[in-house]
């Protein structure tokens, strides 16, 4: 870093493996804080390692992205570091009982994306049910009239829907769907008296009454599989899944196995276990729709987060409540 830098004391704020469409956030930041970026700041031929040892000590704060890992490994390389700002409504990729075991305050997107992943939910679960790319695919492929009537589709309003998770991902789900004329209940780690909707303690009861289960709850140890065999013979063969969660709440190779042997009736995913590897199974499956984890990808969900991410900084160094800290479990 230069003689400048040494004498500006804005904390150090270390941007970690960003993709390249966050960068033009980096210029922002710097109007309130001194920001690494090995992206433009690694010397040429320098590994990122090295880049992180020579900058390390005085690094306070650190950005990070899903799903790069902050663990106990790059927080040995950061012995100043004091808070972790994540980017991302999930914090899976970060380990949170390390973090606060070194005094390390960690955030996250707060809402920054739950109304773009609520409406990606809702187009994934319209899609599955009115076969809206099944059909796009039938068209294009010239199978339009020669290969007989287009299958019939089913309708959405009536349907009775279960979410996973009733954070603010699965209440703005829930809206959206109670709007259609869905009948929503749900299941959440706790009932919530905000949430005017059945609850069920239990994922299995949840999926006995419903045709379709909105999977959006936070990826923990407790919720690891938590679509697991059991629920998808509740949910019986004409129920769909959809989830816009983390892969790992679902088995997926038992979901796969019931998509193949028609024990379910349809699938939405945005994530997967071990993305971006996907199921080869999946791709032959009509009733099943892909996407590459882009449900909270639009520029408006970028600005939000930005805004989060820097109310998040500024509080921490003014020693003001963080506006989306992320507690232990
Ligand atoms: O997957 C994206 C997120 O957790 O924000």
């Amino acid at each position: 870093m230069s003689e400048e830098a040494d004498h500006d004391h804005r904390p150090l704020v270390l941007m970690h493996r960003l993709p390249s469409f966050a960068l033009p956030f980096r210029d922002r930041l710097h109007s309130h804080f001194r920001v690494l970026d090995p992206h433009s700041s690694i010397t040429a031929g320098e590994t990122p390692q090295a880049f992180l040892s020579r900058h390390a000590a005085s690094v306070q704060a650190l950005i990070t992205v899903c799903p790069s890992p902050v663990a106990a490994d790059l927080l040995d390389l950061l012995p100043s570091l004091r808070v972790v700002v994540g980017s991302s409504a999930g914090v899976d990729h970060i380990d949170v009982a390390e973090c606060h075991r070194r005094g390390i305050a960690v955030t996250n997107a707060g809402n920054a994306f739950s109304e773009d992943v609520a409406d990606y939910a809702v187009a994934l679960l319209l899609d599955v049910l009115r076969r809206v790319s099944a059909g796009n695919r039938f068209v294009r492929s010239g199978s339009w009239p020669q290969k007989g009537e287009y299958p019939l589709c089913s309708k959405l309003g009536g349907k009775r829907v279960g979410i996973v998770g009733m954070g603010s991902i699965g209440s703005e789900v829930a809206k959206r769907l109670a709007a259609f004329g869905c009948r929503v209940a749900y299941n959440s780690r706790n009932k919530k008296p905000s949430a005017p909707y059945p609850y069920y303690a239990n994922v299995c009861d949840l999926a006995v009454n419903s045709d379709v289960l909105v999977v959006c709850c936070a990826l923990t140890d407790k919720t690891h599989h938590i679509i697991n065999k059991d629920v998808l013979t509740a949910l019986g063969r004409d129920g769909i899944i959809i989830n816009v969660g983390r892969g790992a709440l679902v088995d997926e190779k038992e979901l796969v196995q019931y998509l193949a042997r028609g024990e379910i009736g349809g699938a939405g995913f945005d994530v997967f276990e071990k993305e971006p590897e996907v199921p080869k199974e999946l791709f032959a499956m009509d009733n099943v729709v892909l996407s590459p984890h882009r449900a909270v990808l639009t520029p408006e969900s970028f600005e939000a987060v930005f805004e989060v991410i820097m109310a998040n900084l500024k509080a921490f160094f003014s020693n003001k409540p963080l506006l989306s800290p992320v507690k232990l479990e």
